[in-house]
């Protein structure tokens, strides 16, 4: 594929965009790449912070039921009005990370604040862990062990849940997990005895190995994020590419050919006027010969910018190919078209392109054309503004044909 200056930047991907795990871009259909570099790193997070409070929306239901579970079991080694305290603070503190998960999701996307965002989802996760965690020192009863199995089972939940739904996030889910991993292990090792320091290895263990899947989830999670990003940067790229054209940046003949459409439908519909202008520079082939072709690309690129100067905000430019140019004026009669196009040509006429030390100035012939009644398409338009445009040069160019 043909590389210049308004190409995008399209290489084969060279090194990850995040520290926390290995991240190459994959082949893309259209056998191009994007450089992985260029990905939005605070949107990838963004991604990803996402799919964690998505991760976190069955807690809705499943928080409170296991808060009552576990309060009820609680009472039997407990004092029913601190297990019923317990129970309390765990719906309440479960209802404030809901509440900020959802105000996070109601952000605008455009607006959030990343870092912010993570920040209290962290603070407002992170107290029920430790809530959750703590459970497994003050409930502990030594020497009981129905009690032992109670604690294992919820350190071992916490573990797996903490697991399957924080590791989107690395930050978070090192956070989540860091109560539980550490009491799980810690606290069995204040008892005598060889199962207690089993259950204190075994907690290592499985510590070690939750870790290590939460982190490979999360090195799977973030990859697609980036391939869905590089995905859709490609595809932005490509739509530009398509409908751009590379050396003056306005859109070209075939963006123009379908924006034009739907203008004539809506002019028909509201029967509102709508003229064409068919420009060409006079003479072109002489600048490349005189100046060489970088000169006539750069007289090609000012002559694009004087246009777009003297044209309207909803007028539509295009470069139709070579040193030819169509603008579509809607809501314009032939006679605001016609002025228009003179104010065009008087300034390239009187203006001097000036590259690397040389000068040159050139002059355009402009056919002008209107649309009628029975228009249907483009088409017809374009024929009468190029059978004008010739007209034009062949009454001498550097001139305006209307009719
Ligand atoms: N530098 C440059 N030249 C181009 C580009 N596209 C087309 N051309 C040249 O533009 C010239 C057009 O020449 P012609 O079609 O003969 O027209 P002209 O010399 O402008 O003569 P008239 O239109 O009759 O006034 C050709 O020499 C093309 O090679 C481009 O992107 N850059």
């Amino acid at each position: 594929m043909k590389q210049d200056a308004h190409s995008p930047a399209i290489s084969a991907p060279t090194s990850q965009p995040f520290s926390s795990g290995p991240v190459s871009s994959g082949p893309v259909s259209s056998g191009l790449r994007i450089d992985i570099d260029n990905l939005d790193e605070a949107e990838v997070r963004l991604q990803q912070l996402h799919l964690y409070v998505d991760n976190h929306q069955h807690d809705r239901l499943l928080a409170p039921m296991l808060a009552l579970i576990t309060g009820s079991v609680l009472s039997i080694w407990v004092t029913w009005q601190v297990a019923a305290l317990w129970m309390l603070v765990a719906f309440l503190i479960t209802r404030n990370y809901l509440r900020v998960y959802n105000n996070f999701k109601q952000a605008d996307p455009e607006a959030a604040d990343v870092v912010k965002w993570e920040r209290r989802i962290a603070t407002a996760h992170g107290m029920h862990m430790l809530h959750w965690g703590g459970l497994c020192i003050w409930a502990w009863q030594p020497g009981v062990f129905e009690n032992h199995i109670f604690i294992a089972m919820i350190v071992l939940g916490l573990m797996c849940a903490t697991t399957a739904m924080s590791s989107p996030s690395y930050r978070l889910f090192i956070r989540d997990m860091a109560p539980v991993v550490i009491i799980g292990c810690a606290r069995p090792l204040f008892e005598e005895g060889l199962l207690y320091h089993a259950m204190s290895a075994l907690s290592v263990c499985f510590s070690i190995l939750m870790v290590n899947v939460g982190l490979q989830i999360h090195r799977n999670l973030l990859r697609m994020l980036c391939l869905q990003q590089e995905r859709r940067q490609l595809i932005t790229e490509l739509e530009n590419m398509a409908t751009t054209d590379a050396l003056t940046g306005v859109s070209n003949r075939r963006a123009f050919i379908q924006c034009a459409s739907e203008e004539i439908n809506r002019s028909r519909r509201y029967e509102h006027p709508l003229s064409l202008l068919m420009i060409d520079i006079d003479h072109f082939k002489k600048v490349n010969d005189t100046f060489g072709h970088a000169m006539g690309d750069e007289v090609i690129k000012q002559v694009a910018q004087m246009i777009e100067r003297d044209c309207r905000h909803n007028d539509r430019l295009a470069r139709f190919g070579g040193e030819e140019f169509a603008v579509l004026l809607p809501e314009s009669e032939i006679c605001l078209a016609e002025l228009t196009a003179e104010r065009i040509r008087q300034r390239i006429e009187s203006t001097e392109i000036i590259k690397e030390g040389q000068e040159v100035r050139v002059t355009i012939s402009v056919g002008v054309a209107e649309l009628s009644a029975t228009d249907q398409h483009i088409d017809r338009l374009l024929d009468v503004a190029d059978k004008r445009l010739y007209q034009a040069k062949n009454n001498g160019r550097n001139r305006v044909e209307t009719a």
